[in-house]
């Protein structure tokens, strides 16, 4: 067995994200075109793994390597190999003869090395300091049933750190679902093109860190299909945030207008305003409800005046706003819901500007899903979901959502137009420029107040696109990653690897931190 050590190297995940499909229907064209067969391929694809797994071993461990019938246990078969030759205790355990020609030759020449195979419920006699998992790679079809189901709940329940070879057995390489159960990776090696569902649903529970090997056939994969999404990193904020125009004033900077804030709700106006703001918006006014001018004041430099419902007074202040926030904060009583039915009415005729940038959030969201006014399409709006305004939006179950989310992003924009956020770990923005995947931020996000923070970032943003010569859609991805990692940050601060107790105006401080990434 030949270590071909000059393509196991992993990389960073690249920008372009694929179906699983994508990867089965061409890897083998693309492997012809670079002039390599399967076979080589599955033993780059073996030593890739090798290479990450040795990383983290100390002499002499013991390895269990766990394999299925398919390529995916083929590629386990030549991490054994590889594990035994570098002096660590290794042992196989297979669920059943391999069944492709690849894997059986992977598998028969661990057998001619004196190697063996047990059977797979045994395999927790290894006592492994590692598992590999090459159980079942993007060929799983079906949701995990019998002896395979069994082996991954054992696994998991031992808390074993595991390697997990393409993905994770059990999770769905498009969706990031589990099918069932699915293993809890501490890390996930995948090979040729990152599949999608590494990156949202459920897949930060199980991959662990994600490394990824192009196998050296990157160049031919890329020309054979084009990407089915686009994985956001933090180097596009300094590639598109250029530094502000050192003549600048404030009128350059855009003026964003929030309308929302209800009675006892104010303060999610107040938290989109101070984030706009924070994201470099040259002003910021909020239409709140009368009696909340107070609260919202507290922070001096918005600006603010309380409005009744339906007051057109309010047209003046939309004839002079570069973005329209609607909903934070605007509850579900009548102040709200007749400020959602005025702004239907003028926008059907055109008193409102229909190319005003407005983004709809929170209760705007809620009273859309009800209304279903014929209107979309009309406006360029920026819907920002989570999953539970997503599955009202689209008369569905929250879990519905969650188990395809592009699929549900998708959905959204074709019936409403314009660009759509589904919100949460692996946060969607999906537009005319396709779909975009967001798999930063942190679990100590999920708390109240983070999605008006969101809001305001986003309109906070597009406010100065002009200036920054950035296309909306373009503007809306930055707004969400600069955002996830203002969350990072923000935790980081608090205390190294918590998940727990970060406020949402917490991230404030951060947000001009990742807002001028050229600076530093
Ligand atoms: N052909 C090659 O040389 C290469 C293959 N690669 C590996 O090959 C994998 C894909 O290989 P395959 O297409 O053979 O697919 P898999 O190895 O993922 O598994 C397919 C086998 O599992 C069975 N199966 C599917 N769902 C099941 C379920 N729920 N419960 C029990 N059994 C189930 C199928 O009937 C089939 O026998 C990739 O994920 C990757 O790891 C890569 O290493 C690249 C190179
Ligand atoms: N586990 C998580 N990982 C990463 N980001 C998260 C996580 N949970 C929540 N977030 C982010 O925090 C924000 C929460 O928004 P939302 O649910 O609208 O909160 P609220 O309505 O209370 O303001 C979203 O941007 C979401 O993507
Ligand atoms: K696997």
């Amino acid at each position: 067995m030949t270590h071909d050590g000059q393509h196991a190297q992993t990389m960073s995940i690249p920008q372009q994200l694929y179906r699983p499909e994508q990867v089965r229907e061409h890897e083998a064209e693309a492997a012809a075109r670079a002039g390599i067969d399967m076979w080589t391929l599955m033993q780059r694809a073996g030593a890739a793994a090798w290479s990450v797994l040795s990383d983290k071993l100390a002499p002499g461990a013991r390895i269990a390597v766990l394999c299925g019938t398919g390529n995916n246990g083929g590629d386990g078969y030549i991490v054994a190999a590889l594990a035994r030759e570098a002096g660590h205790i290794v042992r196989v355990f297979a669920l059943a003869e391999p069944k492709t020609t690849d894997a059986r030759r992977a598998w028969s020449e661990w057998l001619e090395r004196g190697g063996d195979v047990e059977p797979l419920a045994d395999w927790a006699d290894a006592e492994p300091d590692w598992v590999v998992d090459a159980l079942l790679g993007t060929g799983l079809q079906q949701t995990l049933r019998g002896e395979i189901c069994d082996c991954v709940e054992s696994l998991n329940e031992a808390k074993v750190p595991v390697l997990a070879l393409d993905i994770p057995t059990g999770l769905h390489a498009d969706t990031g679902q589990p099918l069932g159960d699915a293993v809890r990776a501490r890390a996930t090696v995948t090979f040729v093109g990152v599949k999608r569902g590494l990156t949202t649903g459920q897949a930060a529970a199980y991959c662990g860190h994600v490394h990824f090997a192009d196998l050296g056939i990157q160049r031919e994969f890329r020309l054979l299909t084009e990407p089915s999404a686009w994985y956001l990193q933090p180097t596009l904020l300094q590639h598109s945030l250029v530094p502000r125009a050192a003549t600048a004033h404030k009128g350059d900077a855009g003026h964003v207008v929030i309308l929302g804030g209800a009675a006892g709700m104010a303060g999610a106006v107040r938290l989109a305003g101070t984030a706009a703001l924070r994201a470099g918006a040259g002003k910021v006014t909020i239409l709140c409800e009368p009696g909340q001018e107070v609260i919202v004041g507290q922070q001096p430099e918005l600006m603010v005046r309380g409005l009744e419902a339906g007051r057109d007074e309010a047209l003046s202040y939309l004839e002079h706003a570069s973005v329209l926030i609607f909903g934070p904060g605007l509850g579900q009583r009548a102040w709200g819901r007749d400020w959602w039915d005025w702004y239907c009415a003028r926008l059907q005729s055109s008193d409102i500007d229909p190319e005003l940038t407005t983004v709809l959030d929170a209760d705007a969201l809620n009273a859309l899903a009800q209304a279903r006014p014929d209107i979309s399409g009309r406006a360029r709006w920026i819907l920002t979901p989570h999953p539970g305004e997503a599955a009202r939006l689209l008369e569905c179950e929250t879990q519905d959502v969650e188990k395809n989310r592009w699929l549900a992003a998708q959905t959204l924009q074709e019936q409403f137009g314009g660009i759509v956020v589904l919100k949460g770990r692996g946060s969607l923005i999906c537009g005319q420029e396709g779909i975009a995947v967001c798999d930063r931020g942190t679990p100590a996000m999920a708390t109240a107040g983070m999605g008006d923070v969101l809001a305001g970032m986003i309109g906070g943003l597009l406010a100065q696109r002009h200036g920054m010569a950035l296309a909306t859609e373009a503007g809306v991805r930055l707004a969400v990653l600069a955002h996830a990692l203002a969350g990072e940050s923000a935790m980081q601060e608090k205390c190294p690897e918590g998940t727990r107790g970060l406020m949402a105006s917490d991230i404030f401080d951060w947000i001009p931190y990742w807002m001028n990434p050229n600076d530093r």
